[in-house]
Protein backbone atom coordinates (compact mmCIF):
# COMPACT_ATOMS: atom_id res chain seq x y z
CA UNK A 1 0.00 0.00 0.00
CA UNK A 2 1.32 3.49 -0.73
CA UNK A 3 3.13 5.52 2.14
CA UNK A 4 0.38 7.46 4.43
CA UNK A 5 0.49 11.29 4.57
CA UNK A 6 -1.19 13.05 7.38
CA UNK A 7 -0.56 16.29 6.06
CA UNK A 8 -3.29 18.82 5.05
CA UNK A 9 -2.54 20.48 1.61
CA UNK A 10 -5.00 22.53 1.82
CA UNK A 11 -3.84 23.90 5.35
CA UNK A 12 -2.67 27.47 5.97
CA UNK A 13 0.98 26.11 6.61
CA UNK A 14 1.15 24.17 3.64
CA UNK A 15 -0.73 27.06 1.53
CA UNK A 16 1.81 29.38 2.60
CA UNK A 17 4.46 27.40 1.93
CA UNK A 18 4.03 24.49 0.08
CA UNK A 19 7.74 23.35 -0.57
CA UNK A 20 8.56 21.16 2.25
CA UNK A 21 5.61 18.94 1.49
CA UNK A 22 6.17 18.75 -2.38
CA UNK A 23 9.60 17.53 -1.33
CA UNK A 24 8.32 15.05 0.78
CA UNK A 25 5.17 13.76 -1.22
CA UNK A 26 8.32 13.42 -3.97
CA UNK A 27 10.21 11.33 -1.86
CA UNK A 28 7.86 9.65 -0.10
CA UNK A 29 7.42 7.51 -3.38
CA UNK A 30 5.34 7.38 -6.62
CA UNK A 31 1.92 7.42 -5.21
CA UNK A 32 1.00 8.26 -1.70
CA UNK A 33 -2.00 8.17 0.61
CA UNK A 34 -3.72 11.37 2.32
CA UNK A 35 -5.62 9.95 5.34
CA UNK A 36 -7.36 13.46 5.86
CA UNK A 37 -9.09 12.97 2.62
CA UNK A 38 -8.99 9.78 1.90
CA UNK A 39 -7.67 10.10 -1.63
CA UNK A 40 -4.04 9.04 -3.40
CA UNK A 41 -1.52 12.40 -4.12
CA UNK A 42 1.19 12.50 -7.19
CA UNK A 43 3.91 15.02 -7.16
CA UNK A 44 6.48 13.25 -9.61
CA UNK A 45 6.69 14.95 -12.98
CA UNK A 46 6.61 11.44 -14.63
CA UNK A 47 3.02 10.10 -13.17
CA UNK A 48 1.61 14.03 -12.78
CA UNK A 49 2.48 13.83 -16.45
CA UNK A 50 0.99 10.21 -17.12
CA UNK A 51 -2.03 11.44 -14.98
CA UNK A 52 -2.93 14.46 -16.94
CA UNK A 53 -2.94 12.60 -20.30
CA UNK A 54 -4.80 9.49 -19.35
CA UNK A 55 -8.09 11.08 -19.38
CA UNK A 56 -10.08 7.50 -20.40
CA UNK A 57 -8.45 5.52 -16.88
CA UNK A 58 -8.60 9.39 -15.35
CA UNK A 59 -11.90 11.05 -15.50
CA UNK A 60 -12.47 14.92 -15.59
CA UNK A 61 -16.89 14.37 -15.77
CA UNK A 62 -16.66 13.72 -11.70
CA UNK A 63 -15.53 17.10 -10.85
CA UNK A 64 -12.16 17.89 -11.25
CA UNK A 65 -12.12 18.90 -6.96
CA UNK A 66 -12.26 16.62 -3.96
CA UNK A 67 -16.20 16.76 -4.64
CA UNK A 68 -16.87 13.68 -6.61
CA UNK A 69 -19.67 14.24 -8.47
CA UNK A 70 -20.44 10.46 -9.00
CA UNK A 71 -21.84 11.07 -5.29
CA UNK A 72 -22.38 14.62 -4.95
CA UNK A 73 -24.11 17.75 -6.92
CA UNK A 74 -21.80 20.12 -8.17
CA UNK A 75 -21.90 23.58 -6.18
CA UNK A 76 -22.34 24.79 -10.30
CA UNK A 77 -23.63 23.12 -13.18
CA UNK A 78 -20.39 21.49 -14.76
CA UNK A 79 -17.99 22.95 -17.24
CA UNK A 80 -18.58 21.38 -20.64
CA UNK A 81 -14.85 21.48 -20.80
CA UNK A 82 -13.11 21.13 -17.46
CA UNK A 83 -15.27 19.12 -15.77
CA UNK A 84 -16.59 16.74 -19.24
CA UNK A 85 -14.77 14.01 -20.87
CA UNK A 86 -14.96 12.89 -24.77
CA UNK A 87 -16.98 12.59 -26.39
CA UNK A 88 -19.26 15.57 -24.20
CA UNK A 89 -15.97 17.77 -24.15
CA UNK A 90 -15.11 17.53 -28.22
CA UNK A 91 -16.91 20.32 -29.96
CA UNK A 92 -16.79 22.73 -26.99
CA UNK A 93 -13.16 22.14 -26.86
CA UNK A 94 -12.87 22.65 -30.58
CA UNK A 95 -14.89 25.96 -30.57
CA UNK A 96 -12.61 27.45 -28.04
CA UNK A 97 -9.48 26.21 -29.16
CA UNK A 98 -10.63 28.51 -32.75
CA UNK A 99 -12.11 31.30 -30.53
CA UNK A 100 -8.85 31.63 -27.95
CA UNK A 101 -6.03 29.88 -30.65
CA UNK A 102 -2.87 32.26 -31.66
CA UNK A 103 -4.33 33.10 -35.56
CA UNK A 104 -7.48 34.85 -33.59
CA UNK A 105 -5.28 36.97 -30.78
CA UNK A 106 -3.42 38.81 -33.74
CA UNK A 107 -6.16 40.83 -33.70
CA UNK A 108 -5.82 42.02 -30.27
CA UNK A 109 -1.83 42.12 -30.16
CA UNK A 110 -1.24 45.77 -31.05
CA UNK A 111 -4.09 46.96 -28.55
CA UNK A 112 -3.09 45.11 -25.79
CA UNK A 113 0.79 46.33 -26.12
CA UNK A 114 -0.47 50.03 -26.31
CA UNK A 115 -2.84 49.47 -22.97
CA UNK A 116 0.53 47.59 -21.20
CA UNK A 117 2.51 50.89 -22.62
CA UNK A 118 0.11 53.49 -21.00
CA UNK A 119 -0.80 50.90 -18.08
CA UNK A 120 3.21 50.81 -17.38
CA UNK A 121 3.20 54.96 -17.84
CA UNK A 122 0.77 55.43 -15.17
CA UNK A 123 2.07 53.09 -12.74
CA UNK A 124 5.52 54.12 -13.35
CA UNK A 125 4.75 57.40 -11.89
CA UNK A 126 5.13 56.19 -8.48
CA UNK A 127 8.90 54.87 -7.74
CA UNK A 128 7.01 52.39 -5.40
CA UNK A 129 3.85 50.77 -5.63
CA UNK A 130 2.26 47.11 -5.38
CA UNK A 131 2.33 45.36 -8.10
CA UNK A 132 -0.30 42.94 -7.47
CA UNK A 133 -3.29 45.77 -7.62
CA UNK A 134 -1.36 48.26 -9.67
CA UNK A 135 -0.36 46.06 -12.49
CA UNK A 136 -1.02 42.07 -11.59
CA UNK A 137 -5.06 42.75 -11.38
CA UNK A 138 -5.44 45.48 -13.60
CA UNK A 139 -3.92 44.77 -16.70
CA UNK A 140 -5.97 41.30 -17.32
CA UNK A 141 -9.23 43.47 -15.81
CA UNK A 142 -8.55 46.04 -18.50
CA UNK A 143 -7.88 44.33 -21.38
CA UNK A 144 -9.90 40.82 -20.99
CA UNK A 145 -13.14 41.49 -20.45
CA UNK A 146 -13.25 43.79 -23.16
CA UNK A 147 -11.96 41.05 -25.48
CA UNK A 148 -14.84 38.63 -24.09
CA UNK A 149 -17.07 41.84 -25.02
CA UNK A 150 -18.15 41.84 -21.09
CA UNK A 151 -20.44 45.16 -20.36
CA UNK A 152 -19.01 47.75 -17.96
CA UNK A 153 -20.99 47.25 -14.91
CA UNK A 154 -20.10 44.20 -12.26
CA UNK A 155 -16.82 43.92 -13.37
CA UNK A 156 -15.75 43.52 -9.87
CA UNK A 157 -17.75 40.15 -9.03
CA UNK A 158 -15.23 38.53 -11.62
CA UNK A 159 -12.12 38.17 -9.10
CA UNK A 160 -14.42 36.70 -6.06
CA UNK A 161 -16.19 34.57 -8.40
CA UNK A 162 -12.54 33.21 -9.72
CA UNK A 163 -11.75 32.94 -5.98
CA UNK A 164 -14.20 31.20 -4.84
CA UNK A 165 -14.51 28.73 -7.74
CA UNK A 166 -10.87 27.82 -7.18
CA UNK A 167 -11.58 27.34 -3.29
CA UNK A 168 -14.20 24.98 -4.40
CA UNK A 169 -11.93 22.66 -5.97
CA UNK A 170 -10.37 21.98 -2.46
CA UNK A 171 -12.13 20.64 0.85
CA UNK A 172 -15.15 22.39 2.17
CA UNK A 173 -12.41 24.49 4.76
CA UNK A 174 -12.36 28.32 6.06
CA UNK A 175 -12.26 29.67 2.80
CA UNK A 176 -14.88 27.83 1.36
CA UNK A 177 -17.07 28.90 4.05
CA UNK A 178 -15.69 32.60 3.99
CA UNK A 179 -16.51 32.98 0.31
CA UNK A 180 -19.97 31.34 0.11
CA UNK A 181 -22.36 34.39 1.44
CA UNK A 182 -21.95 36.63 -1.93
CA UNK A 183 -21.46 33.59 -3.92
CA UNK A 184 -25.66 33.75 -5.06
CA UNK A 185 -25.13 36.75 -6.30
CA UNK A 186 -21.55 36.67 -7.40
CA UNK A 187 -22.77 33.52 -9.73
CA UNK A 188 -25.74 34.97 -10.49
CA UNK A 189 -24.27 38.05 -12.55
CA UNK A 190 -21.70 35.82 -14.11
CA UNK A 191 -24.46 33.69 -15.16
CA UNK A 192 -25.91 36.76 -16.51
CA UNK A 193 -23.61 37.94 -18.66
CA UNK A 194 -23.46 34.72 -21.11
CA UNK A 195 -26.49 35.68 -21.98
CA UNK A 196 -26.39 36.53 -26.13
CA UNK A 197 -27.64 40.23 -25.56
CA UNK A 198 -25.34 41.12 -22.76
CA UNK A 199 -21.91 40.72 -25.22
CA UNK A 200 -20.62 43.16 -27.74
CA UNK A 201 -21.09 41.92 -31.18
CA UNK A 202 -17.24 41.68 -31.65
CA UNK A 203 -15.48 39.43 -28.58
CA UNK A 204 -14.78 36.16 -27.86
CA UNK A 205 -18.22 35.38 -26.63
CA UNK A 206 -20.17 36.44 -29.39
CA UNK A 207 -17.83 34.05 -31.73
CA UNK A 208 -19.22 31.33 -28.90
CA UNK A 209 -22.81 32.34 -29.84
CA UNK A 210 -21.92 32.74 -33.60
CA UNK A 211 -20.80 28.87 -33.05
CA UNK A 212 -24.09 28.02 -32.10
CA UNK A 213 -25.67 29.83 -35.23
CA UNK A 214 -23.31 27.06 -36.91
CA UNK A 215 -24.31 24.41 -35.39
CA UNK A 216 -21.01 23.48 -34.19
CA UNK A 217 -22.51 23.76 -30.67
CA UNK A 218 -25.98 24.27 -29.36
CA UNK A 219 -27.28 27.42 -28.23
CA UNK A 220 -28.07 25.81 -24.88
CA UNK A 221 -24.18 24.89 -24.63
CA UNK A 222 -23.16 28.38 -25.62
CA UNK A 223 -24.09 30.38 -22.76
CA UNK A 224 -21.69 27.90 -20.56
CA UNK A 225 -18.98 28.17 -22.76
CA UNK A 226 -18.80 31.70 -22.14
CA UNK A 227 -19.09 31.18 -18.27
CA UNK A 228 -15.65 29.29 -18.59
CA UNK A 229 -13.92 31.85 -20.12
CA UNK A 230 -15.32 34.00 -17.30
CA UNK A 231 -14.40 30.97 -14.41
CA UNK A 232 -10.78 30.47 -15.44
CA UNK A 233 -9.89 33.41 -17.39
CA UNK A 234 -9.49 36.07 -14.92
CA UNK A 235 -8.19 35.08 -11.53
CA UNK A 236 -5.63 32.26 -13.35
CA UNK A 237 -3.77 35.35 -15.14
CA UNK A 238 -3.76 37.94 -12.59
CA UNK A 239 -1.60 35.32 -10.44
CA UNK A 240 0.16 33.96 -13.45
CA UNK A 241 1.55 37.71 -14.00
CA UNK A 242 2.01 38.34 -9.81
CA UNK A 243 4.14 35.15 -10.30
CA UNK A 244 6.39 36.48 -12.77
CA UNK A 245 7.08 40.04 -11.30
CA UNK A 246 8.03 38.30 -7.95
CA UNK A 247 10.05 36.08 -10.00
CA UNK A 248 11.76 38.94 -12.10
CA UNK A 249 11.80 41.31 -8.57
CA UNK A 250 13.90 38.27 -6.38
CA UNK A 251 16.22 37.71 -9.67
CA UNK A 252 17.31 40.64 -10.67
CA UNK A 253 19.74 39.10 -12.49
CA UNK A 254 17.05 37.68 -14.76
CA UNK A 255 15.75 40.76 -15.34
CA UNK A 256 19.00 42.04 -16.96
CA UNK A 257 18.67 39.21 -18.99
CA UNK A 258 15.64 40.41 -20.16
CA UNK A 259 16.33 43.92 -20.79
CA UNK A 260 19.16 42.73 -23.01
CA UNK A 261 17.20 40.17 -25.21
CA UNK A 262 13.56 41.34 -24.89
CA UNK A 263 12.29 38.31 -27.02
CA UNK A 264 12.73 36.52 -23.83
CA UNK A 265 9.70 37.63 -22.62
CA UNK A 266 7.70 34.73 -23.58
CA UNK A 267 9.71 32.32 -22.44
CA UNK A 268 10.36 34.65 -19.04
CA UNK A 269 6.35 33.54 -18.67
CA UNK A 270 6.27 29.74 -19.15
CA UNK A 271 9.75 29.69 -16.89
CA UNK A 272 7.35 31.84 -13.77
CA UNK A 273 4.04 29.41 -14.45
CA UNK A 274 7.01 26.06 -14.19
CA UNK A 275 8.79 27.84 -10.92
CA UNK A 276 5.88 29.29 -9.36
CA UNK A 277 2.96 27.09 -10.75
CA UNK A 278 -0.17 29.61 -9.90
CA UNK A 279 -2.48 26.79 -10.55
CA UNK A 280 -1.45 24.20 -7.77
CA UNK A 281 -3.07 21.31 -7.87
CA UNK A 282 -6.37 19.42 -8.91
CA UNK A 283 -7.95 16.48 -9.25
CA UNK A 284 -9.48 13.06 -11.03
CA UNK A 285 -11.70 10.31 -10.95
CA UNK A 286 -10.69 6.63 -11.51
CA UNK A 287 -12.38 4.83 -14.14
CA UNK A 288 -12.02 1.15 -13.14
CA UNK A 289 -8.95 0.29 -11.34
CA UNK A 290 -5.79 2.12 -11.98
CA UNK A 291 -2.49 0.92 -11.72
CA UNK A 292 0.05 4.17 -10.87
CA UNK A 293 3.53 3.56 -10.01
CA UNK A 294 2.72 0.07 -8.12
CA UNK A 295 -0.32 1.31 -6.23
CA UNK A 296 -3.81 0.15 -7.45
CA UNK A 297 -5.76 3.17 -7.40
CA UNK A 298 -9.78 1.21 -7.36
CA UNK A 299 -12.66 2.56 -9.39
CA UNK A 300 -14.24 5.81 -8.40
CA UNK A 301 -11.72 6.89 -6.33
CA UNK A 302 -9.69 10.67 -6.10
CA UNK A 303 -6.09 11.20 -7.19
CA UNK A 304 -4.58 14.56 -6.48
CA UNK A 305 -2.05 15.98 -8.79
CA UNK A 306 0.76 18.38 -7.47
CA UNK A 307 1.59 20.26 -10.45
CA UNK A 308 3.60 22.67 -8.44
CA UNK A 309 5.47 19.53 -7.15
CA UNK A 310 5.56 18.35 -10.55
CA UNK A 311 7.39 21.75 -12.06
CA UNK A 312 9.98 20.83 -9.20
CA UNK A 313 10.81 17.63 -9.38
CA UNK A 314 14.81 17.20 -9.94
CA UNK A 315 14.42 13.98 -11.57
CA UNK A 316 12.90 16.21 -14.42
CA UNK A 317 14.28 19.82 -14.38
CA UNK A 318 18.38 20.79 -13.59
CA UNK A 319 18.13 22.71 -10.46
CA UNK A 320 15.01 23.32 -10.67
CA UNK A 321 14.43 25.84 -7.64
CA UNK A 322 16.10 28.30 -9.75
CA UNK A 323 14.04 31.02 -12.34
CA UNK A 324 16.71 30.82 -15.09
CA UNK A 325 16.05 31.80 -18.22
CA UNK A 326 18.49 30.41 -20.32
CA UNK A 327 16.42 26.91 -19.41
CA UNK A 328 13.80 25.57 -21.74
CA UNK A 329 10.47 25.68 -19.45
CA UNK A 330 8.65 23.53 -22.40
CA UNK A 331 6.76 20.28 -20.94
CA UNK A 332 5.93 21.95 -17.79
CA UNK A 333 2.89 20.85 -16.45
CA UNK A 334 1.02 24.74 -15.08
CA UNK A 335 -1.18 24.69 -17.50
CA UNK A 336 -1.69 20.91 -17.64
CA UNK A 337 -1.06 18.41 -20.19
CA UNK A 338 -2.78 16.42 -22.97
CA UNK A 339 -6.71 16.26 -23.97
CA UNK A 340 -7.56 19.20 -21.11
CA UNK A 341 -4.61 21.48 -21.59
CA UNK A 342 -5.43 24.63 -20.63
CA UNK A 343 -6.94 25.71 -24.21
CA UNK A 344 -6.36 29.72 -22.87
CA UNK A 345 -2.84 29.87 -22.54
CA UNK A 346 -2.35 31.75 -25.65
CA UNK A 347 -4.02 34.64 -24.36
CA UNK A 348 -2.46 34.27 -21.09
CA UNK A 349 1.40 34.29 -22.77
CA UNK A 350 -0.30 37.25 -24.98
CA UNK A 351 -1.31 39.39 -21.47
CA UNK A 352 2.52 38.91 -20.02
CA UNK A 353 4.08 39.57 -23.17
CA UNK A 354 2.37 42.85 -23.09
CA UNK A 355 3.35 43.62 -19.92
CA UNK A 356 6.52 42.48 -19.46
CA UNK A 357 7.86 44.22 -22.61
CA UNK A 358 6.38 47.22 -21.53
CA UNK A 359 7.85 47.48 -18.39
CA UNK A 360 11.64 46.14 -19.73
CA UNK A 361 11.34 49.22 -21.76
CA UNK A 362 10.97 51.56 -18.60
CA UNK A 363 12.68 49.83 -15.62
CA UNK A 364 16.01 49.52 -15.54
CA UNK A 365 15.67 47.82 -12.17
CA UNK A 366 12.57 46.23 -9.99
CA UNK A 367 13.11 45.16 -6.67
CA UNK A 368 10.96 44.23 -3.75
CA UNK A 369 10.30 47.30 -1.71
CA UNK A 370 8.94 45.23 1.44
CA UNK A 371 8.16 42.14 2.38
CA UNK A 372 5.49 40.26 -0.09
CA UNK A 373 2.09 38.96 1.14
CA UNK A 374 0.47 35.58 -0.11
CA UNK A 375 -3.18 35.38 -0.78
CA UNK A 376 -4.43 31.63 0.40
CA UNK A 377 -6.58 29.78 -1.94
CA UNK A 378 -7.32 26.02 -2.08
CA UNK A 379 -5.97 25.70 -5.43
CA UNK A 380 -4.32 28.87 -6.57
CA UNK A 381 -0.48 29.74 -5.64
CA UNK A 382 -0.98 33.78 -5.12
CA UNK A 383 0.59 37.00 -4.14
CA UNK A 384 -2.11 39.66 -1.92
CA UNK A 385 0.92 42.26 -2.05
CA UNK A 386 4.24 42.83 -4.14
CA UNK A 387 5.67 45.70 -3.24
CA UNK A 388 7.67 46.78 -6.03
CA UNK A 389 10.82 49.73 -6.34
CA UNK A 390 11.02 50.57 -9.77
CA UNK A 391 14.44 52.57 -10.92
CA UNK A 392 13.05 54.45 -14.72
CA UNK A 393 14.89 53.95 -17.74
C1 LIG B 1 -1.47 31.81 -16.06
C2 LIG B 1 -2.70 31.61 -16.55
C3 LIG B 1 -3.35 30.23 -16.61
C4 LIG B 1 -3.01 29.05 -16.00
C5 LIG B 1 -1.83 28.76 -15.05
C6 LIG B 1 -3.99 28.05 -16.43
C7 LIG B 1 -3.96 26.71 -16.04
C8 LIG B 1 -4.81 25.73 -16.56
C9 LIG B 1 -4.69 24.32 -16.29
C10 LIG B 1 -3.63 23.67 -15.39
C11 LIG B 1 -5.68 23.68 -16.97
C12 LIG B 1 -5.94 22.17 -17.03
C13 LIG B 1 -7.11 21.77 -16.16
C14 LIG B 1 -7.33 20.24 -16.22
O1 LIG B 1 -6.49 19.52 -16.80
O2 LIG B 1 -8.33 19.78 -15.63
C15 LIG B 1 -6.44 24.71 -17.66
C16 LIG B 1 -7.56 24.45 -18.42
C17 LIG B 1 -8.35 25.45 -18.95
N1 LIG B 1 -8.04 26.80 -19.01
FE1 LIG B 1 -6.39 27.68 -18.28
N2 LIG B 1 -4.90 28.63 -17.27
C18 LIG B 1 -4.55 29.96 -17.40
C19 LIG B 1 -5.21 30.90 -18.16
C20 LIG B 1 -6.39 30.69 -18.83
C21 LIG B 1 -7.11 31.71 -19.59
C22 LIG B 1 -6.63 33.15 -19.79
C23 LIG B 1 -8.25 31.11 -20.07
C24 LIG B 1 -9.37 31.66 -20.93
C25 LIG B 1 -9.20 32.72 -21.72
C26 LIG B 1 -8.23 29.72 -19.61
C27 LIG B 1 -9.22 28.78 -19.89
C28 LIG B 1 -9.12 27.44 -19.60
C29 LIG B 1 -10.17 26.47 -19.93
C30 LIG B 1 -11.50 26.76 -20.60
C31 LIG B 1 -9.67 25.21 -19.52
C32 LIG B 1 -10.36 23.85 -19.65
C33 LIG B 1 -9.78 23.17 -20.89
C34 LIG B 1 -10.35 21.75 -21.10
O3 LIG B 1 -10.79 21.16 -20.09
O4 LIG B 1 -10.33 21.29 -22.26
N3 LIG B 1 -7.09 29.49 -18.86
N4 LIG B 1 -5.88 25.94 -17.40
C1 LIG C 1 -6.94 25.09 -13.79
C2 LIG C 1 -8.39 24.95 -14.15
C3 LIG C 1 -9.12 24.31 -13.02
C4 LIG C 1 -8.95 26.35 -14.50
C5 LIG C 1 -10.35 26.31 -15.01
C6 LIG C 1 -11.42 26.75 -14.22
C7 LIG C 1 -12.73 26.72 -14.73
C8 LIG C 1 -12.96 26.23 -16.02
C9 LIG C 1 -14.35 26.16 -16.58
O1 LIG C 1 -14.49 25.63 -17.71
O2 LIG C 1 -15.30 26.64 -15.90
C10 LIG C 1 -11.89 25.77 -16.81
C11 LIG C 1 -10.59 25.81 -16.29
Amino acid sequence: APPAIDADPFGHEHLEDPLPLHEALREAGPVTYLTRYDVFALARYEHVHAALTDWQGLQSAAGVGLSNFRHERPWRPPSLLLEADPPRHDAPRAVLAKVLGPRALRRLRDGWFADAERLVDEVLSDAEFDAVPRLAEAFPLRVFPDAVGLGRDGRENLLPYGDHLFNTFGPENDLVVQGRPRMTDVSGWVNAQCARDRLSPDGFGAQIWAAADRGDITPEQAPLIVRSLLSAGVDTTVHGLAAVLYAFAVNPGQWRSLRAEPHLARTAFDEAVRWQSPVQTFFRTAVGDQEIGGAVIPDGRKILMFLGAANRDPRRWHAPDAFDLSRDPSGHVGFGMGLHQCVGQHVARLESEALLTALARRAVRIEPAGTPIRHHNNTLRAWKSLPLRVQRA
